[in-house]
């Protein structure tokens, strides 16, 4: 009897120390195993919503991207690719620019030679002032489906890509264009600028991803009192809270340190570094992909409140009074 539990216990740790050192096994073993090892996970590809084909021939390149909102040039020498926001005055974030940001990130994502993403803005002073309002005031039904739609659609490119991402935070960045800089895996801001998920003094609510989005970057207790109360932090701020890595001294700086951060990344297997990062964020990409039609459900029946109308239109209304004084 006892050699038999003996043996049974025996294979069983064989088998649970072989499943165990599988992986590492394998990723030593044959880079194609390494490859079907990702597949396995479930943490590649099959987390991207449907890619559009490569953007473009690769050149130094002005890689255009259809529309004037999004400029995406490449560094031919480091791989490194800069996508710029255009949308003047301030880059709200309305349906074309998240369609422009879209395809500008789908494209990297299937280039071969992208070894990382610098995100930044044309503005002097602004990131990007979070999702157009007037997209989800009195909101035209189709078109805010295919907004938000194409909101999450960013947010999964970004937040799950496999190349290694920098914000230059060059600007003010409220709400939307705070959870762009927090998909990307390093925040370098310029000095005097505010950052935050504001949506509480919209009247609105961060919805579940954004929360977790900032979850990614500072803690807990920090990240409840800041969601809770809508609050703003200067770049200062930022920096002591773990909001942002760095502070520039300007957008070239910044630009500067965000190509620094992305070298060092030379030295690291691109796929142990890759699968690395979507291990780490593969239950929010996971929650996502499973979730889009439910998370787009409530936030269309939330923004058909005759409430949230009302406090977006008092904001409107207080962003042009400022406008006026
Ligand atoms: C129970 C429910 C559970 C779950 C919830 C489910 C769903 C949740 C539903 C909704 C969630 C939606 C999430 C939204 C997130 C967002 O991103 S909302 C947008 C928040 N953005 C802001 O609060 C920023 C507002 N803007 C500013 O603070 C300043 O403009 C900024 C500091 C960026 C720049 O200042 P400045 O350079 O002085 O520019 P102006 O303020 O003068 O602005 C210039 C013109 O631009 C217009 N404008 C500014 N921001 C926006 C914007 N976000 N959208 C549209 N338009 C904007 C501004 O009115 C000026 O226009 P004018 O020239 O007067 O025409």
């Amino acid at each position: 009897m006892l050699p038999t539990m003996m043996f049974v216990i025996d294979t069983a740790g064989l088998v649970l120390r072989l499943f165990l050192l599988l992986p590492i096994y394998r990723i030593k073993v044959n880079f194609l195993d390494f490859v079907r090892y990702a597949k396995m996970m479930n943490i590649t590809r099959q987390l991207r919503p449907s890619l559009a084909k490569a953007l473009m021939p690769t050149a130094m390149r002005a890689m255009s991207a259809d529309s004037k909102l999004v400029e995406l040039t490449m560094n031919e020498k480091t791989g490194i690719a800069t996508v710029t926001m255009n949308r003047p005055p301030v880059n709200s974030l309305n349906l074309e620019l998240l369609q422009g940001l879209l395809k500008a990130f789908e494209g990297l994502e299937d280039d071969r030679k992208c070894r990382g993403m610098i995100l930044t803005s044309s503005s002097p002073t602004v990131f990007s002032a979070g999702l157009d309002i007037m997209e989800m005031y009195k909101p035209k039904p189709d078109r805010v489906k295919e907004f938000w739609t194409t909101l999450q659609d960013v947010w999964l490119a970004l937040y799950g890509s496999s190349f290694p991402t920098v914000a230059a935070i060059n600007g003010h960045s409220p709400a939307g264009g705070c959870l762009l800089s927090l998909c990307c895996e390093y925040r370098i801001m310029c000095p005097n600028y505010s950052i935050g998920l504001n949506e509480t003094k919209l009247g609105i609510v961060a919805p579940k991803w954004f929360m977790s989005s900032m979850l990614g970057a500072i803690p807990y207790r920090e990240a409840e009192l800041a969601l809770t109360s809508g609050r703003m932090f200067s770049t200062d701020e930022a920096l002591k809270i773990g909001l942002i890595d760095e502070v520039a001294s300007d957008k070239a700086d910044a630009i500067a340190k965000s190509e620094k951060f992305l070298s060092q990344f030379a030295k690291i297997h691109p796929i142990a570094r890759k699968l690395t990062k979507l291990n780490l964020r593969h239950s929010a990409l996971e929650w996502m992909q499973e979730n889009k039609e439910l998370d787009l459900n409530i936030f269309i029946s939330f923004v058909g409140q005759p409430i949230v109308q009302k406090s977006l239109e008092k904001y409107l209304e207080g962003l042009k009074a400022k406008q006026a004084k």
